[in-house]
């Protein structure tokens, strides 16, 4: 390392006036405090001052750009090992632009610290000013500029790439797959350029990089060399796994819902389906074969699965035009089975970009509803409607009478002594009775009429558009039929009668309760007359 103690520009060592005396540039840099310390004449030219002194007040602080200053940290640790450092720097006295090979070493200045003695060996290319240009502009970019030799040592650095990646020694360093990297590298001996995005080693781990490679021609030697410039993308990538991920995530969770999905842009082409919607809909074709599919077209060739196929294409498009936020219906299939529909149309930032169909198969759903209606409303004993079912109808049909005008008769049947059946022969006898009776009444009543069982051994039978004669007339019908009917019980067949309360539904009952204590008064007529009889009261 050279010696150079007293530094001070003011008192520097006596062989200053020889250094003036060299063609050469000579200079002293402090790199830690920004500031040169010595120049010799011609150094004080190339730096284009008028005085040595002019040099040294110099705010180098101030118009140092980060890319110099860069390149000078780079420098520092590299001359404080006693490195030498040859390379080429850009200076412009008096508005003429030259490069000049520098050769930097260390000397020391005071408190152990070092200076940077430089000495500038040729003035290899004088640069036009444009092309001078062209190479700051490499020096001062962000993206990371290298220049590697046809073996892929490294030539040259800017001082993006320095900062990022100090002790290059080859091409393939630079990249975290290696192979990968020759590959590229033999590429470029066919190919003039290529681009890649890859993993890269840096000096703090791993980035992944945006890569341009393109092959050059040394216009020192004439050989081949290869520039490389790169960009850091790895927010962009990391977005783009968080994205991938996400979108993974919600295939797997699409794919595993078992109800039909099906997603529409704004042009109603499938952007995507699950094959719970293809198994309802595309014969369990696979999901990817409908993406990009018209759903308009799909829609009209598939409507002759619905029980009301215009229906179902008329409520696509009325759904459409509302967009409103999320619209259920119901759809019966020609096959029986019934789908629940929702519609959810989909906004972003206010701007619609397409709906969600979700189709969901509830037939199942219906059947046990339906069962448990008719359960509700059915006698499990006899499989006739049941008293609640009897008050609804009762209702239903004396709102006809009362404001259409309709005649509707009703009977009021129990069976005579019945307790001394169950008391000789059994329960279990009486409850055969019991089904004989709504049997009979199944059997010889028309389609329209309501046979109910609404209490032990007490029935009901709503007559609807029947006379009061009329409806005495089938009351003693049914009374010969059950009377003539023989019950098959465990000991002796036998057989019973029945006492039937006869009334109409009037326009000036008032209540159903009016109308069945009128039956209830008729039956009472008949049992106190003998049982075994029909009679009326209006
Ligand atoms: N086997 C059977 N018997 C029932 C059922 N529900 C009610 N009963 C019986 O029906 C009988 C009704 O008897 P009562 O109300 O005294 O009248 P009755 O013996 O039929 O006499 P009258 O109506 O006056 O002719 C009672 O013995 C009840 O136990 C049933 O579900 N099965």
């Amino acid at each position: 390392m050279t010696s150079f103690h007293d530094a001070s520009p003011l008192a520097i060592l006596g062989h200053t006036s020889l250094l003036d005396r060299l063609q050469t540039p000579v200079w002293i840099f402090d790199i830690e405090k920004e500031r040169m310390l010595y120049a010799n004449t011609a150094a004080v030219r190339l730096w284009g001052a008028d005085t040595p002194q002019a040099l040294y007040a110099r705010d180098f602080a101030s118009t140092m750009s980060e890319a110099t200053r860069h390149r000078l940290a780079d420098y520092h640790p590299r001359l404080m090992e006693g490195e030498v450092i040859d390379e080429h720097w850009s200076f412009y006295p008096g508005n003429q632009a030259l490069s000049m090979h520098c050769r930097c070493s260390a000397v020391d200045i005071d408190d152990g610290r070092i200076g940077m003695l430089v000495e500038g060996l040729e003035n290899e290319i004088s640069l036009d000013p444009s092309s001078l240009r062209a190479l700051e502009a490499v020096r001062h970019t962000p993206m990371m500029v290298s220049v590697f030799d046809g073996q892929g040592q490294p030539l040259v650095s800017n001082p993006a790439a320095l900062a990022a990646r100090s002790g290059l020694i080859s091409f393939v360093d630079c990249f975290e797959d290696q192979d990968a990297a020759w590959q590229i590298f033999h590429q470029l001996e066919s190919e003039p350029r290529c681009s890649v995005e890859a993993l890269m080693r840096i000096s703090e781990g791993e980035r992944w990089h945006h890569v341009d490679l393109c092959r050059a021609t040394d216009p020192k030697t004439g050989l081949p060399m290869i520039v490389m410039g790169e960009f850091d993308i790895t927010a962009r990538k990391t977005l783009e796994t968080a994205q991938i991920v996400s979108k993974r995530q919600l295939e797997v969770v699409i794919e595993g819902l078992d109800v039909g999905l099906l997603l529409e842009d704004e042009n109603r082409r499938v952007i995507v389906a699950n094959q719970a919607f293809c198994d309802l809909f595309a014969g369990g074709a696979p999901p990817e074969d409908l993406v990009g599919i018209d759903c308009r077209e799909a829609a009209q060739s598939s409507k002759a699965h619905f029980m009301e196929p215009e229906g179902f294409v008329t409520r696509i498009e009325e759904l459409l035009v509302a967009k409103r936020k999320q619209t259920r219906d119901l759809l019966t299939m020609a096959d029986g089975r019934f789908l629940e529909r929702a519609y959810t149309p989909l906004f972003v930032a206010d701007e619609y970009h397409g709906h969600l169909w979700v189709y969901r198969d509830i037939t199942r759903q219906r059947h046990q509803e339906d069962d448990w209606a008719r359960k509700a409303s059915t006698d499990p004993l006899t499989g006739l409607a049941n008293r609640r079912s009897f008050d609804e109808s009762a209702r239903r049909v004396a709102r006809s009478v009362a404001e259409d005008g309709l005649r509707a008769a009703l009977l009021m049947i129990d069976i005579d002594r019945f307790k001394a059946i169950n008391d000789t022969l059994g329960h279990a006898e009486g409850d055969k009775g019991l089904r004989l009776l709504a049997d009979t009444l199944r059997h010889h009543l028309r389609q329209s009429d309501l046979p109910c069982r609404t209490g032990g051994e007490e029935f009901m039978v709503i007559l609807p558009g029947m006379s009061p004669e009329e409806a005495t007339a089938v009351a003693w019908r049914l009374l010969r039929q059950i009377a003539e009917a023989t019950i098959e019980a465990e000991e002796l067949p036998f057989h019973f009668t029945v006492s039937i309360g006869v009334t109409s539904f009037t326009p000036a009952d008032s209540s159903v309760e009016t109308v069945t204590k009128r039956a209830d008064t008729a039956l009472y007529l008949a049992k106190h007359a003998g049982r075994n009889r029909v009679a009326v009261r209006w």
